[in-house]
């Protein structure tokens, strides 16, 4: 697995980077998630330097384990944002579009009024599909993306344009050692045997 090298000095950056793991194609959060400590430091550090914001969102699974925490640092609430349109059939959603895979995105109906600033917190980004549908669910609620906050940034260079040339401030803790552009893609940091992903909905676990 490419190693992941600390965008600062925190001692959640840190923690990222010797920690995190991929494993099936999929980050591994559990590393993580087993100490409190670490968990509580790539929270302090995930919500530091974002602007202003009325809401948290986080894509299931990783946005789910940890949005919550963030949240509660910037003290607004919290908000899934899920794959499955189930629990939030009424709500905002938007079709995610990437290569391993077509799927959707739903929020609750009162989770993004109108004006609503919001902040995602996700794992990590492989095409940014996942982003550009959250981007298009939170425009489709009259509300902004104000910020992103990543553990891992292999974002591509088109949706990073997409979302700060509309005023989203994108941060993440840790990138790979090598970036896209530098030879290696944000495919090439996940293990070489995981195969492509299926975010259909009928998918296998990883
Ligand atoms: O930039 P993209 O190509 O959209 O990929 C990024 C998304 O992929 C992962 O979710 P996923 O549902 O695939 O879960 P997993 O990787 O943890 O299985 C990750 O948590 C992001 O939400």
């Amino acid at each position: 697995m490419t190693r992941l090298v600390a965008a600062s000095a925190s001692p959640g950056a840190g923690a990222v980077e010797s920690r995190l793991q991929w494993r099936g194609g999929a980050t591994d959060l559990w590393p993580l998630l087993r100490v409190p400590a670490d968990m509580s430091a790539v929270a302090d550090a995930l919500a530091t330097g974002l602007p202003d914001a009325d809401v948290v969102l986080g894509p299931d699974p990783g946005g789910v384990l940890l949005g919550p925490p963030v949240a509660e640092r910037l003290r607004v609430p919290f908000a899934p944002v899920c794959r499955d349109r189930r629990f939030f059939f009424q709500g905002p959603h938007a079709t995610v579009t990437a290569p391993t895979g077509d799927g959707e995105l739903w929020a609750h109906a009162a989770a993004l009024p109108p004006g609503t600033r919001a902040v995602l917190v996700d794992d990590w980004t492989e095409s940014g599909g996942t982003l550009r549908a959250a981007r298009a669910l939170v425009d489709s609620a009259g509300a902004r993306l104000v910020g992103v906050a990543l553990l891992v940034d292999c974002l591509p260079e088109d949706v990073r344009r997409l979302l700060t040339d509309g005023g989203t401030v994108v941060r993440a803790l840790a990138r790979p050692e090598a970036r896209r552009g530098d030879g290696i893609s944000a495919a090439g940091a996940r293990d070489a045997d995981s195969g492509g992903r299926d975010r259909s909905p009928n998918r296998s676990a990883s």
